[in-house]
């Protein structure tokens, strides 16, 4: 049985379309976050903490939302901000800048506890084009790349949405989603069958469903 590990029962609802096929169960564990600027080392390390609490094969999701204007920022501490400032100011901030730019990214970290066959596909570190061009495959975190020495092996998947901040619209989704328009529509325009066809959790989801068969 593999877990789909998070607290978070917005990111559950836009899983299910890829894991429903009865081999898959959400874990509701906080697992411990490292603080890093990139999500890779996050996942990686969360993969970890996860497998080990749960003692069955786990997969992670870590995300965050990253404004052009503001160097990346929320971006790693997209929850943490959600919770402090909330959504509105993080918008309020945005409506200054000139660069309304921003993207949301997903890295899914998978961990089985003894390891996987390497994957020889490319890998998307997340810029569109590579997004575009990416198949199933890829990542494996370094055994070091989180600081953690013996670690166990983890492979991630990276998915990207670009967009950019405007006035909340829209009920649907969770998290930024009002205030964030991808393609003339906020994520929360979005049913969740459309926004997964387009968004950073869709895309890393659809690329780890596709390894994950093929294994
Ligand atoms: O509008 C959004 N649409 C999305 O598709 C989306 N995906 C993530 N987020 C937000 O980014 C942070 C992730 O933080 P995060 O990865 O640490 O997860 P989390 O703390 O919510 O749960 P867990 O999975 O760690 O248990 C949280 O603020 C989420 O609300 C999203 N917001």
């Amino acid at each position: 049985m593999l877990r789909y590990v998070t607290t978070n029962p917005g990111k559950v609802r836009e899983a299910e379309r890829y894991l429903s096929d009865g081999s898959v169960e959400r874990l509701d564990f906080d697992y411990p976050e490292i603080q890093a600027p990139e999500l890779g080392p996050i996942a990686a390390r969360g993969a970890r903490e996860a497998y080990r609490h749960a003692g069955e094969p786990v997969l992670v999701d870590d995300a965050g939302l990253f404004v052009e204007g503001l160097d990346g920022f929320p971006g790693p501490y997209s929850s943490y901000v959600e919770e402090t400032l909330g959504i509105e100011r993080v918008r309020e901030v945005a409506a200054d800048l000139d660069d309304r730019r921003a993207a949301f990214r997903c890295v899914l970290g998978y961990c089985d506890g003894d390891g996987f066959a390497a994957s020889p596909d490319p890998v998307d570190r997340g810029d569109r084009d590579a997004a575009a061009a990416a198949g199933p495959g890829g990542e494996e975190a370094g055994p070091d790349e989180d600081g953690e020495a013996d670690a166990l092996p983890v492979k991630l998947f990276e998915g990207y949405a670009p967009g950019r901040i405007v006035a909340p619209r829209g009920e649907g989704g969770f998290g930024y989603d009002p205030i964030f328009e991808h393609d003339g529509e906020t994520f929360a325009e979005m049913d969740t069958e459309r926004k997964n066809a387009v968004s950073h959790r869709g895309r890393a989801l659809e690329k780890f469903a596709e390894w994950y068969a093929d294994r």
